[in-house]
């Protein structure tokens, strides 16, 4: 791995849509839906590309090797436990997110009403202030009703060791 302080992490996730699902975007309920997300999870595409960015950006993988969809024990799983798992595993290794930019594609309900609250929720997860997450909202022209799109890049920054933290600096 190269030793600049950045790197950029990208994630892609898609999902069908169906009646009598819940439809779940950022740990937030979208009330109203008519379809929802066919998934081995609760199906949140916004939480998938986030955690699926964080680990790409330090090349760890994607979160079906941490949470099989073979797996009985993640079947409905909160989506949440695996944007904490994927930032666990940056944190411990010293990198911290930056920032968050998530696209979703999504032809109806208008999910507009909703950014503050997704981005909200999205930030608490990650520890970051509101503004740091962007949230933008697509239509695919009618191309594609039955299917939530989601995509997601990360900034990620290596934390480095404060100079006036170090021995016989800063006043000692
Ligand atoms: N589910 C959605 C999709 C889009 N929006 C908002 O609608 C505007 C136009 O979207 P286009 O794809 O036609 O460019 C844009 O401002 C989106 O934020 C939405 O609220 N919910
Ligand atoms: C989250 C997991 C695991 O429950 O399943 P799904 O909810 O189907 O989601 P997907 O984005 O297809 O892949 C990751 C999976 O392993």
């Amino acid at each position: 791995m190269s030793s600049w302080p950045f790197r950029v992490g990208f994630g892609e996730d898609a999902h069908r849509l169906e009646a009598g699902r819940r439809l779940v975007l950022g740990g937030v309920d979208v009330p109203h839906a008519e379809l929802g997300a066919v998934a081995h999870s609760d199906g949140d595409a916004v939480l998938h590309v986030v955690a699926d960015a964080l680990l790409s950006g330090l090349a760890l993988g994607d979160i079906g090797q941490y949470f099989p969809d073979t797996a009985e024990e993640w079947r409905g799983m909160d989506s949440r436990v695996i944007v904490e798992r994927a930032l666990a595993l940056v944190q411990e290794r010293g990198w911290v997110p930056v920032n968050v930019a998530v696209v979703v594609t999504l032809d109806r309900p208008k999910l507009g009403p909703l950014r503050a609250e997704i981005a909200r929720s999205v930030a608490a997860l990650l520890s970051l202030p509101e503004g740091d997450v962007g949230i933008s909202f697509k239509t695919s022209e009618g191309l594609a009703p039955l299917h939530v799109q989601t995509r997601a890049t990360v900034l990620l920054a290596r934390l480095l060791a404060r100079v006036d933290a170090a021995p016989g600096v800063g006043g000692e």
